[in-house]
């Protein structure tokens, strides 16, 4: 801890149904920590998503010393797209099923007290200043719309999988997602891309185009092992074709990062990404985004965290 405590105005936002609602113990124990340290704390939970962006949309207009989420990527999502451009640190207590924006960042993931510890820790240094992504794309109704991202977009087998575990009403748990796999596994087909890389223009036969700022989607997918959240660039996995057999054997290896070894990957670094194709349904940060094309441009040093710089 620093050496002169300082009492710091923080805004808590509490996702109750991160990981399926098993967590939702996390948020009242987290704002009782941070009040018992001294802390100023407003605590921020609503039924929904859209009611949580605007009550917190509000908080955050108070330029409070902290906004901190707890909650999965989603809620990093949603305290990225509040807080990208602005001076106002973004906090993360993890309690998501993912947490890879905890993961990139180096912060305990799957332990309360030490992430708690972390953030008090944090209050009292100057943040960090990282890089995020700002996605342009059409919405559901065809207007232009942007938003941030701070870990991982994908626009590919991974987003459909998402799509169709976000789309299925039973099981409840995190099992849906195994089953979506499964079902999507078998279906799984080849998507013609049109990617370009900054002003490299190319057509692609792909089973995955994914982006990462982070290293992680999904709970430690290692999808980008070697991207860097401040170096200004964005790392862009594409997985050309394979038999479904080979797409199972290659699988194991993401969660080491070492399937970038493998020929059909490949990672290419830009600043802009365009990806267009037929029916693409694209996430970010875990949440839907919507369909391709999308334009996606790195912003340097947009965003702070709560979060030591690595030495
Ligand atoms: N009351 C609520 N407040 C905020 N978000 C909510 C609420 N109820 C449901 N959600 C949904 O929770 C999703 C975000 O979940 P979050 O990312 O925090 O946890 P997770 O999905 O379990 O973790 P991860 O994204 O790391 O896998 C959003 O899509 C949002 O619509």
């Amino acid at each position: 801890m620093a050496d002169h405590f300082q009492v710091k105005r923080v805004v808590v936002a509490i996702n109750p149904s991160a990981s399926f609602g098993t967590t939702r113990d996390i948020g009242p124990a987290v704002v009782q920590t941070l009040r018992a340290m001294g802390h100023e704390v407003t605590s921020l939970t609503e039924p929904d998503y859209e009611s949580l962006l605007t009550t917190a949309r509000a908080a955050v207009r108070s330029k409070p010393d902290g906004f901190v989420v707890v909650g999965g990527d989603g809620m990093v999502n949603l305290g990225a797209n509040l807080l990208a451009g602005t001076k106002v640190p973004l906090g993360i207590v993890p309690s998501g099923t993912g947490n890879d924006m905890a993961r990139s960042l180096g912060l305990p993931f799957d332990d309360t007290e030490a992430s708690v510890d972390a953030l008090a820790e944090a209050l009292q240094h100057p943040p960090r200043v990282v890089d995020a992504g700002l996605i342009h794309y059409l919405d559901d109704d065809g207007v232009p719309a942007e938003r941030w991202f701070a870990c991982s977009l994908s626009a590919g087998f991974d987003a459909t999988v998402n799509e169709r575990a976000n789309l299925m009403r039973h099981p409840r748990g995190p099992s849906r997602y195994i089953i979506a796999l499964g079902i999507e596994l078998v279906r799984l087909k080849p998507i013609h891309y049109t990617v370009t890389l900054d002003d490299r223009e190319f057509v692609v036969d792909a089973n995955m185009v994914s982006i990462g700022n982070g290293i992680s989607l999904g709970g430690g997918m290692k999808i980008t092992p070697d991207a860097r959240l401040d170096d200004g660039l964005l790392d862009v996995m594409i997985v050309r074709p394979l038999s479904r057999l080979n797409f199972i054997r290659i699988f194991p290896s993401v969660f080491k990062g070492t399937h970038v070894r493998h020929p059909k990957v490949s990672i290419d670094r830009a600043r802009r990404v365009r990806i267009a194709g037929e029916g693409v349904i694209v996430y970010a940060d875990g949440e839907r985004i919507g369909r391709a094309p999308i334009d996606v441009e790195l912003v340097p040093g947009a965003l702070r965290v709560l979060a030591a710089t690595p030495t």
